[in-house]
């Protein structure tokens, strides 16, 4: 069992015990909560910010949902995916996923776009492969680039993200759990009962997961362990139409993403307009290096630079100059492959992170398989792909 104490005037008091603490609200932590409560464990959910915040990943009114993907492990794993976002859509009784498709646009032959075709052919997924005679006839208002292939996976879409964490911390705390907010966790102390100490109290628990999305390796500094993440700040941008519901989510104006190749350096995605009035959200996918602390400091706009100038040749119904610019950040791994692990020396500490700007969609799923390794089962997918031993040569000479 576990004892969790509260400093006040300088005694201790005894409060509730816990068999889990869960460090980080963000969309992974709050499923790995809401899964391990399913699973009738006591847990504590713990947010340095005051919920909700803007000041991590999962903050925002979209995400783009997807099977489209160059590795079969992701378009497998989203399988259960959409299962398991429908599973919370009935029991919160919200809607949180919006089909539109996914119109994916890229090098035809070189890069990402023969992949990703070939694993949603390869894995049935309903897909439509756009060829140029008829692109402009499916997708009016957007320019097909030069040697550009063009498909759309039909099951891709918006998630409504907000409203998503609110309904899996809702959830959970149904469930009985506990959110502990405006606690940020200053200490772990690692051992068969880990102490995690906050700005708030002092806990104890057999088990830790450990979901600090950019602040992963401040959090692992304290169990003497790093991980080769590197955090990226994204300008999330938001550009007007030029005639209201061009690209419109009533309009039924797909997600797109446009794949890059070593000529073609464009890494870009779009959501349709909808959380901002005639404003459709458009990101460049590579950031600028940032600490998580003082975002806000860095001011890198060469990414705008890049989306202005696709913006004014691919979509020629917005104005090519964004008129809401957000913050958000991404927490990268070397080869942007998902971190989820037991702590190499400490087997009661999992670690969920390095989710590299594609990990909403897989929340559910990733809050399963936490939630599975943090009670020693047996997980319920392959999960070698996202090993940390991978990364042994990084971590070498990153120590
Ligand atoms: C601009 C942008 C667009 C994206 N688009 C997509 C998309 O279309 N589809 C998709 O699937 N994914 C997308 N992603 C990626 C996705 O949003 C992230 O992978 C995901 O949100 C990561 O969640 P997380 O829980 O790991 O991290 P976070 O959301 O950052 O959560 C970590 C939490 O831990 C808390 N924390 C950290 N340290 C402490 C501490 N010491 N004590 C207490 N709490 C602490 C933080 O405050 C934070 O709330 C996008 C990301 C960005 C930035
Ligand atoms: O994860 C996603 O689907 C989006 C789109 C592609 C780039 C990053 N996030």
């Amino acid at each position: 069992m576990t004892t969790v104490c509260h400093e006040e005037s300088g005694s201790m008091s005894a409060k509730q015990d816990y068999d889990c603490v869960v460090i980080g609200a963000g969309v992974q932590g709050s499923f790995t909560a809401y899964q391990l409560a399913k699973h009738n464990k006591k847990t504590l959910l713990l947010e340095q910010f005051v919920l909700p915040h803007t000041r991590g990943s999962s903050h925002g009114q979209t995400r783009i949902i997807r099977r489209a993907y160059e590795q079969d492990i992701y378009t497998q794993m989203m399988g259960e995916g959409y299962q398991l976002w429908a599973q919370l859509e009935k029991e919160a009784g919200v809607t949180l996923y919006r089909q539109t498709g996914l119109l994916v646009m890229g090098p035809e032959t070189s890069g990402d776009y023969p992949l990703v075709k070939n694993t949603l052919l390869k894995n049935k997924v309903p897909t439509v492969i756009l060829s140029r005679d008829n692109f402009h006839q499916h997708i009016p208002n957007v320019v097909l680039s030069e040697g550009h292939g063009a498909l759309l996976d039909v099951t891709g879409g918006v998630l409504f993200a907000d409203r998503a964490l609110k309904a899996v911390q809702d959830q959970f705390q149904k469930l009985g759990g506990v959110i502990q907010d405006n606690e940020k966790v200053t200490e772990i102390k690692p051992g068969p009962v880990v102490k995690v100490t906050t700005s708030g109290g002092v806990y104890q628990a057999r088990n830790v997961v450990i979901t600090a999305g950019p602040w992963t390796n401040k959090l692992l500094a304290h169990t003497g362990f790093q991980l080769p993440l590197e955090t990226v700040k994204i300008n999330v941008c938001y550009w007007k139409e030029k005639t209201p519901g061009t690209y419109g989510v009533k309009q039924r104006f797909p997600c797109f993403v446009v794949t890059g190749s070593l000529e073609s350096k464009e890494h870009i995605y779009g959501l349709p307009s909808n959380e901002y009035p005639d404003l459709v959200k458009i990101c460049y996918h590579i950031g600028s290096k940032t600490d998580p602390d003082y975002r806000d400091l860095q001011t890198d706009t060469s990414d705008i630079d890049i989306l202005k100038r696709y913006v004014s040749r691919c979509i020629p119904g917005l104005v090519p100059e964004p008129a809401v610019v957000e913050s958000c950040m991404y927490t990268l791994t070397p080869d942007r492959h998902f971190v989820l692990d037991y702590h190499p020396n400490y087997s009661n500490i999992v670690i969920g992170a390095g989710f590299s700007g594609h990990g909403f969609k897989f929340g559910p799923v990733i809050g399963k398989l936490l939630c599975e390794l943090s009670l020693g089962e047996v997980p319920s997918f392959d999960f070698s792909s996202f090993k940390i031993r991978r990364f042994q040569s990084h971590m070498k000479s990153a120590l």
